[in-house]
């Protein structure tokens, strides 16, 4: 939201008019974007009120969700691919918070509500005839996706608690059991909802490859102010009910390939990269996997005997311990993840597949950048998802 409000994109492409326009308002109101946030949901939930359940009771990081989607989409008008797919997937994801096709129209009336009172100097009547057509298309690809997807998927599964296995005093590892057939590749994530902070969905990735017993399994970590995190970890016990969305994101495995992963897990972040490992063993092919798994002690590398068993079963995967503070481990190496794997490069003839927190996601992608990986071979969870995963 912060590119200058031309009709040139930062790539030097020409953009539409609508685009230009849309990218005006975006621009105008980016320094204001929390009070225009504030002022949206008010509008819509007092014009709505009956909308306001299907909101958590406290908005703090829901607050900002759907506007930053609506916002992500308009910016992105002049590229109908991308656009098709973020939609498609916000569309369907919609469908457990309990949304109906009847809801857009309050929604685009309170989005031009906010635009208009934040966005002063620059709203007149052809930006507003700009924003009505985009909120127009971007509702409609929502309203289509979910349409479509209710045709053969649950718009939410429930899913009950089988094993919860306290690794650290902050980590747990949970298997649960849907109550039906869960399909998803590995390197995906869900969201989940618990009983105890109803409407309050959070992010978390698989932690193995579909199994034949259809069983999943997470890695949560209980981070500082996380209501859903903590209540995972310290208060979910086998035979609790949880409720989980469809599979959701693209960290998944190319198998038409057999170029090696080069797959960094931070912290929790190991859990879908002992997925993605999982997944290269099903498929029997034998490529290359070297995966850095970094943690700020030994003590939080809980996961790592499993990480080494992996290693003595499968003749092409390496792991490597990165400890950040305290001790290193016998073998290690030290440092920050992005650091440790510039250090063992090169890493031509590799993907790159990142997880862990927001800041060694961005950093990972610039220390890669500039060794020269090409930014189509490194793959990640979209980092804006990342940062509501973390304190809830
Ligand atoms: N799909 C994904 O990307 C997943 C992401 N996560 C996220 O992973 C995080 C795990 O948190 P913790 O266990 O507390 O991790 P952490 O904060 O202990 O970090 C783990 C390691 O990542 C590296 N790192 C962290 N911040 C960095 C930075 N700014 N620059 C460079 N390297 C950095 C360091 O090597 C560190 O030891 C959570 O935020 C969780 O939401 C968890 C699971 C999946």
């Amino acid at each position: 939201m912060d590119a200058p409000a031309t009709g040139w994109t930062e790539d030097g492409t020409d953009r539409s008019p609508d685009a230009t326009l849309i990218h005006r308002t975006l621009t105008e109101i980016s320094p204001v974007a929390d009070q225009a946030t504030s002022y949206f949901y008010a509008l819509l939930f007092i014009r709505h009120p009956d909308l306001r359940a299907l909101f958590p009771v406290a908005m703090d990081v829901q607050r900002d969700r759907l506007l930053r989607a609506i916002l992500t989409a308009a910016d992105r008008l002049d590229d109908p691919d991308a656009l098709a797919e973020y939609l498609g997937e916000l569309g369907r994801g919609h469908r457990k918070y309990g949304t109906l096709p009847a809801h857009y129209p309050a929604v685009g009336e309170a989005l031009l509500g906010a635009l208009s009172r934040y966005a002063t100097t620059t709203w007149d009547a052809e930006t507003e005839a700009a924003w009505v057509r985009a909120y127009t298309a971007i509702s409609q690809i929502m309203i289509d996706a979910a349409a479509e997807d209710e045709q053969w998927a649950p718009a939410r599964w429930h899913a009950e608690v089988v094993s919860h296995d306290l690794r650290t005093r902050d980590i747990a590892i949970l298997t649960v059991r849907p109550d039906q057939a869960y399909p998803f590749l590995a390197g995906q994530y869900a969201a989940m909802e618990t009983p105890w902070w109803p409407r309050n969905w959070r992010h978390y990735s698989f932690a193995s490859a579909p199994r034949p017993d259809g069983l999943l399994t997470f890695h949560i970590k209980a981070v500082p102010a996380g209501w859903v995190s903590n209540a995972l970890v310290h208060r979910a016990r086998p035979g609790d009910i949880l409720r989980l969305g469809p599979p959701t994101g693209s960290m998944t495995v190319d198998h038409s390939t057999h170029t090696g992963l080069l797959c960094l897990g931070g912290g929790t972040g190991i859990g879908p990269i002992k997925a993605l490992v999982e997944d290269v063993a099903e498929h029997g092919d034998r490529r290359p996997v070297e995966v850095f798994y970094g943690a700020r002690s030994g003590h939080d590398l809980y996961d790592i005997d499993t990480m080494m068993r992996l290693q003595k079963v499968y003749p092409w995967l390496e792991v490597r311990p990165v400890v950040s503070t305290g001790p290193g481990t016998e073998g290690g190496l030290k440092g920050l993840l992005p650091e440790a794997v510039r250090q063992c490069g090169p890493w031509h003839e590799y993907d790159a597949y990142l997880s862990g927190p927001p800041g060694m996601i961005r950093r990972s992608v610039d220390v890669l950048r500039g060794i020269g990986m090409p930014a189509e071979r490194i793959r990640h969870d979209r980092v804006e998802e990342l940062a509501t995963a973390g304190p809830d």
